[in-house]
C-alpha cells in the first residue's frame, strides 16, 4: 500500500462496520461457502431533495479502503472477544489473511450524474469478503453523494456568477461530516471553504471575514493601540482613524443619517481589521445597524484605505432583509463610485449568510439581490431539506446463479444478475435514458434502434436510436490494483469538473425545480424477460381460502 492510497480518514478501517457483517462472513465460512463467488450491486431507489437527479461521490475512498483493507492483530483481538466463545479460533486465523486482492470493482466515474435502481458500484468476488465491505462502502457513498447533490442544487439556485462559500463546519454532523461536507461541497460546484483543514486536505480555497466578536471586542476609538498604516506604494505611514472620521462625515449625507448615529466603536474595530489586512479588507457589518452604522463605518475605511493606495473587498450581512440591504448596499458604493471618482467601489463583493437555503436563494433572486456571494453553512452541510440518501447494496449473483429479493412494492424488488449500464444520448448531446442490460448481452450501438423497457411496467417501451453510447460501468480495482489514471479517480479538480460537464448533459425539464420529469432508466428486452421470469418463479403462489 503507497501512502496516497490511504484513506482520508483513519476511521474508515474494516471494523467500520456492522457487526452482522461479521457475524455472516463466520456463518458463511462454517457453512463451507470460502469459494462461493458473489457479484452485489450498489445503488439507490429515490432521488434526494425532491429532485430527479443525484451525482454519485465517494468513489475515491472506496477504492483506497480497498487498498488499505486487512484486520490488524489488534482488530482479530477485539473480534476474538467480542465474538461467542465456542468462535472457531480457525475462522480467525482466515479473516488474518483477508484482503481485498480477489475484488473486482466497477463503478461509474465520481462525479457523474446519476439516477435510481442504476448499479453505481458493481463489487465481485468472493461472497465472504465482498459482504464484508457492505457497510462502509454505503457510508463512504451515501452522504458524499447526498453532500455533491445539495451543493450543486445550491449551485444551480445561485447561477454561475455568484461565489458560494461552505461556513458549515461548526454546525456539521461531527468533525468527519464537517471535513466531507466542506470536500464535497466543493466538487458539487462551491467555491471554498472556511474550513482550513478542508484546504489543507484537499487543496480546496479556504477564505472568510470575522465574527460579530470582533466588533463588539472594541467600545471607541480609545482602544486602538495601533491607527497608523503604511501607504501600499511607499514606506510613509499615514493615520487611517483621522482618514476614516473625514471620510465618515462625507459619506453620511448620502445615506440621509448622522455621524452620530454610527458606532465608534465598530469604527475602530473595522480600522484595526483594516490594519491587519489592508489589502483583504472585508468588514463584516450588520453588528449595530446596517444602514445607519454598518455601511457608513465600512465605507469611510474602505475610502481611507483608497487614499492610502487600498483596495477594499467587500461585505458581509449576516442579519435582516438580505435583498433590501443588499441593494441599499450597492446603490451606496455606485454613489460613491461616482461622487468620489473610485470607480472600482461599484463592484465591491456583498457577503450575504445566516440561515441560507436553496429556497432562500431561489427567493433572493426573484427579488432582484445585488450580492455576490452567499456564505451558507447549517443548512448545506447538514443536508436539512433531507438528511440522509438511501443506497443498498444488494446480492444479486452467486455461483453464476441469479439471486433475487422480492418485495411487496415492485419498485423496491432487486435485479437480479450482473449487468451493465448504458448512457444513451441524442443528437442534441443530452442523455436520452440510461438502459441497463445482461452482461452477456451485447452493448447497444450508435444510430441502431434500441427497445428500453421500463423495468417492472410491461406496457411502458420506447425505441431509442442513440447518436452517442456511453458504457458507464468501469473497472477501477483489481487483482489488488487500481486499473485506471490516479488523475481520473484522485483528483479533486477532475471530479469537480465532472460533475460540471455531467449536468450539462441533463435536459432542463429533468432539472426544473417543480415537478421535474423523471429521467428514464430502462432495461433491455432481454434483461425484462430475465428479471420478470425469476421474479415470477421465485415469488410463492398464495391460497385463498
Ligand atoms: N429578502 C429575503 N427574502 C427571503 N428570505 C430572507 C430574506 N432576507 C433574509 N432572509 C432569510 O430570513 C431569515 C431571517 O432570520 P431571522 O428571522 O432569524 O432574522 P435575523 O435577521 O437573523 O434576526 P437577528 O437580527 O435577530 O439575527 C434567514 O433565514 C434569512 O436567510
Ligand atoms: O447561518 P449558517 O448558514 O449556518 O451560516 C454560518 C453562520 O455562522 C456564523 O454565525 P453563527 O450562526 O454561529 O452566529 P450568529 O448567527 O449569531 O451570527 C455566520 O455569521 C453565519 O450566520
Ligand atoms: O468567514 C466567515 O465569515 C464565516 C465562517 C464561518 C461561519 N460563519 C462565517
Ligand atoms: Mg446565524
Amino acid at each position: 500500500m503507497t501512502s496516497n492510497l490511504a484513506p482520508d480518514n483513519t476511521l474508515v478501517q474494516p471494523l467500520l462496520t456492522d457487526l452482522y457483517q461479521i457475524s455472516m462472513a463466520y456463518a458463511y465460512w462454517k457453512a463451507d461457502k470460502i469459494n462461493d463467488h458473489a457479484v452485489f450491486d450498489l445503488f439507490f431507489r429515490k432521488n434526494p431533495f425532491g429532485g430527479e437527479f443525484t451525482f454519485f461521490a465517494g468513489l475515491e475512498q472506496c477504492i483506497k479502503f480497498l487498498a488499505s483493507f486487512h484486520y490488524t492483530d489488534s482488530d482479530i483481538n477485539y473480534l476474538r472477544e467480542t465474538m461467542p466463545k465456542c468462535t472457531d479460533e480457525e475462522f480467525f486465523i482466515f479473516l488474518k489473511s483477508v484482503t481485498a486482492k480477489d475484488i473486482s470493482l466497477y463503478a461509474i466515474e465520481e462525479g457523474t450524474v446519476v439516477f435510481p435502481r442504476v448499479p453505481l458500484m458493481r463489487i465481485e468476488g468472493p461472497l465472504i469478503v465482498v459482504q464484508l465491505l457492505e457497510t462502509t462502502f454505503l457510508t463512504l457513498v451515501n452522504f458524499a453523494s447526498l453532500m455533491t447533490t445539495n451543493a450543486v442544487r445550491y449551485r444551480m439556485a445561485a447561477g454561475d456568477k455568484i461565489s458560494l462559500m461552505e461556513f458549515g463546519l461548526r454546525r456539521a454532523q461531527g468533525p468527519d461530516g464537517g471535513l466531507s461536507a466542506s470536500k464535497y461541497s466543493y466538487i458539487g460546484g462551491f467555491n471554498g471553504t472556511s474550513n482550513v483543514l478542508a484546504g489543507k486536505m484537499f487543496n480546496i480555497p479556504v477564505k472568510g471575514t470575522h465574527a460579530h466578536a470582533f466588533i463588539n471586542s472594541f467600545t471607541g476609538f480609545e482602544e486602538l493601540k495601533s491607527k497608523m498604516l503604511k501607504r501600499y506604494d511607499s514606506s510613509e505611514s499615514e493615520d487611517l482613524l483621522a482618514k476614516s472620521i473625514e471620510w465618515r462625515k462625507k459619506i453620511a449625507p448620502l445615506l440621509k443619517c448622522s455621524v452620530d448615529q454610527a458606532s465608534d466603536g465598530e469604527l475602530a474595530a473595522l480600522i484595526s481589521f483594516a490594519i491587519a489586512f489592508p489589502q483583504n479588507f472585508v468588514a463584516l457589518i450588520d453588528t449595530y445597524d446596517v444602514s445607519r452604522s454598518g455601511l457608513l463605518n465600512f465605507s469611510a475605511v474602505a475610502l481611507a484605505l483608497n487614499d492610502l493606495g487600498y483596495k477594499a473587498m467587500g461585505i458581509r450581512i449576516d442579519s435582516g432583509d438580505l435583498a433590501y440591504l443588499s441593494e441599499i448596499a450597492r446603490k451606496l458604493f455606485i454613489r460613491i463610485a461616482d461622487d468620489f471618482s473610485v470607480p472600482w467601489f461599484a463592484d465591491l463583493m456583498i457577503v450575504a449568510s445566516n440561515d441560507i437555503n436553496e429556497e432562500t436563494i431561489w427567493s433572493l433572486n426573484e427579488q432582484n439581490h445585488k450580492i455576490n456571494c452567499f456564505g451558507i453553512g447549517t443548512n448545506l452541510v447538514t443536508c436539512q431539506k433531507q438528511p440522509a440518501l438511501g443506497c443498498v447494496y444488494k446480492l444479486v449473483e452467486l455461483n453464476k446463479s441469479p439471486r433475487v429479493k422480492l418485495s411487496q412494492d415492485a419498485n423496491k424488488m432487486t435485479m437480479p444478475g450482473r449487468k451493465d449500464v448504458y448512457r444513451l444520448y441524442g443528437s442534441d448531446g443530452y442523455a436520452l435514458c440510461d438502459l441497463l442490460q445482461r452482461s452477456c448481452e451485447p452493448p447497444p450501438e450508435v444510430l441502431t434502434r434500441v427497445l428500453c423497457r421500463h423495468p417492472v411496467n410491461p406496457v411502458k417501451r420506447a425505441h431509442a436510436t442513440p447518436s452517442k453510447v456511453e458504457s458507464l460501468l468501469k473497472l477501477f480495482w483489481k487483482d489488488g490494483c487500481v486499473c485506471m489514471p490516479h488523475e481520473d479517480w484522485a483528483s479533486i479538480e477532475v471530479i469537480r469538473n465532472r460533475v460540471r460537464s455531467s449536468l450539462l448533459t441533463l435536459r432542463q425539464d429533468h432539472k426544473r425545480n417543480l415537478n421535474p420529469t423523471p429521467y428514464k432508466v430502462s432495461v433491455s428486452d432481454n434483461l425484462f424477460g430475465y428479471i420478470n421470469d425469476l421474479w415470477m418463479q421465485n415469488a410463492p403462489i398464495g391460497d385463498l381460502s
